[in-house]
């Protein structure tokens, strides 16, 4: 029997299908050589695939990847086992351009699907409990959700005085994390209005605040770091070492 959640009125099945966009057309200037980022290897598996493997234990049901036509057959090699289907399109200049073109495809060949979630390959190791938040969040109603978890350094804000800088109260700060997860058709109306204002956004909640949207937060994870620099690559591999160990029953 299949179960009914009532959102605003409107009843959908509990489980119907989630698409995750998951980009990955970035440079990957500032991890340097090595290939394209998120087909880099940790614990003999590209970053791609253990995002798929996290998105997918959260709940995911298909992905489209956003990258580069021209990585098409590396990409099938690294995703040959990818626990979920998956389709690739191209990449733009920007992340929010990559975003936007992943949406279309998203609507293509998943248009059973209400909700999207928006990932960053350069994640791989978000937790699946991070992921169902996300989801379930979706399921309760929220339009716009996102991950993120407190700081943990004393913030400065420099001031235009080179050298000087005012301390900000960290207690309200948060960084965000991804995958960020919407109702489809309100993040397509989203982007569609940023690019038609010319608006510049590092994340897909600040297009849906840009349109009015209410952006709800659950707690992240700091296994869910971004993949930015050579020293990340050097945490991942320790973050992955660990949930195998975890696995075969080693305690840290
Ligand atoms: N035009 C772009 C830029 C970024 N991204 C993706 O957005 C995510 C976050 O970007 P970041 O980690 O900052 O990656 P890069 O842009 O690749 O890094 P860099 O700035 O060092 O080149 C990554 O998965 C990246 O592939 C993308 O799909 N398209
Ligand atoms: C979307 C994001 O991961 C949220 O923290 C982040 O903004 C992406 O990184 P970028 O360097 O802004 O592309």
């Amino acid at each position: 029997m299949t179960s009914l959640h009532s959102t605003q009125g409107t009843a959908y099945p509990a489980h119907e299908p989630v698409v995750a966009v998951v980009v990955a057309a970035g440079s990957g200037v500032r991890l340097g050589e090595g290939g394209p980022k998120a087909l880099r290897d940790v614990g003999g598996r590209a970053l791609v695939a253990h995002a798929l493997d996290s998105l997918a234990g959260g709940g995911v049901s298909r992905a489209v990847i956003v990258s580069r036509a021209e990585l098409a057959a590396a990409f099938a090699d690294a995703l040959a086992d990818a626990p979920i289907p998956w389709t690739l399109t191209e990449g733009g200049a920007e992340r929010q351009d990559s975003v936007a073109n992943g949406l279309a495809e998203a609507e293509r060949v998943a248009p059973d699907s209400r909700y999207v979630l928006v990932h960053d390959a350069a994640r791989p190791f978000v937790p699946a409990s991070v992921v169902a938040a996300v989801i379930a969040a979706l399921r309760s109603g929220a339009s716009a959700v996102i991950p993120a978890i407190r700081v943990i350094d004393t913030i400065r804000v420099a001031d235009p005085h080179p050298g000087e800088a005012t301390v900000v109260d960290r207690s309200r700060l948060r960084a965000v994390q991804t995958p960020q997860g919407f109702d489809l058709a309100t993040l397509v109306r989203a982007h569609d209005h940023v690019r038609s204002k010319g608006l510049a956004v590092t994340d897909d909640a600040m297009a849906c605040e840009a349109i009015g949207e209410h952006v709800t937060l659950v707690e992240g994870s700091r296994d869910s770091l971004k993949i930015t620099e050579p020293f990340d690559l050097l945490v991942a591999e320790a973050v992955w070492r660990r949930r195998t160990d975890a696995l075969e029953g080693t305690v840290w």
